[in-house]
């Protein structure tokens, strides 16, 4: 990212900010509640436009609606966006059939999440951390070279935090490049290669 500017009104959010992540590097994205994190998340990935600078993915411009932009990139921002008629293993089955299918199988990745029990539940049916663990498997079912990650540590029990620190290293030795925005400080330093600090508080 290249002189990243990002401004509501009048508050500007995020003020010039330039960043490389390399790949198989994993930085972290810290700073208060409000500070602009997940806005920084939303311009990589494209969902949302940047007034200044600009997001480069391999060399290209980043939109989400851009087939090789959603080739390379997969992002757990939120919980929402599941297809309300659709079981875990269904939307699941989805997800990485839409993506080539390149990812690990579904069975692998919903017994990895601890979704075996879910896998027939539709998303409305689900806990919050049931959710969280269907947004992160989303991630998993679909080839990346980018993953992009919003307080992913948010709801998930203990086992569900080591289990993700341990996905991340993983996910590093496999080449990919994670960014990552969390309030996690533990999780932070285990993983983190690089750090993104923004804002103060709202
Ligand atoms: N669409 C929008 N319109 C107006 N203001 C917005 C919009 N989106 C975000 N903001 C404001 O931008 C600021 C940064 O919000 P953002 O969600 O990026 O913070 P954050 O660092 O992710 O916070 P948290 O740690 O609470 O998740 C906040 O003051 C928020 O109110």
């Amino acid at each position: 990212m290249r002189g990243l500017t990002r401004r509501f009104g009048k508050l500007a959010v995020l003020e010039d900010v330039s960043f490389g992540l390399p790949e198989g590097r994993l930085a972290v994205v810290v700073g208060p509640n409000g500070s602009g994190k997940t806005t920084l998340l939303r311009c990589v990935v494209g969902a949302d436009r940047p007034d200044e600078g600009e997001v480069l993915v391999r060399g290209r411009r980043c939109y989400e609606t851009d087939p090789e932009t959603r080739a390379l990139l997969a992002a757990a921002l939120d919980d929402i966006g599941f297809f309300p008629d659709l079981s875990v293993a269904e939307h699941l089955e989805l997800v990485a059939y839409a993506h080539g299918g390149a990812g690990a199988t579904v069975a692998e990745v919903i017994a990895e999440l601890g979704l075996e029990r879910a896998r027939d539940q539709l998303p409305a049916t689900l806990s919050s951390g049931q959710r969280r663990r269907l947004a992160l498997a989303s991630c998993f079912v679909r080839p990346r070279r980018l993953l992009v990650l919003d307080e992913p540590e948010q709801r998930l029990d203990a086992r569900g935090r080591e289990w993700l620190a341990d996905r991340l290293l993983r996910e590093k030795a496999e080449g990919t490049a994670v960014l990552m925005a969390t309030h996690d400080a533990e999780l932070a330093a285990a993983v983190a290669d690089d750090r993104i600090e923004i804002g103060a508080a709202a």
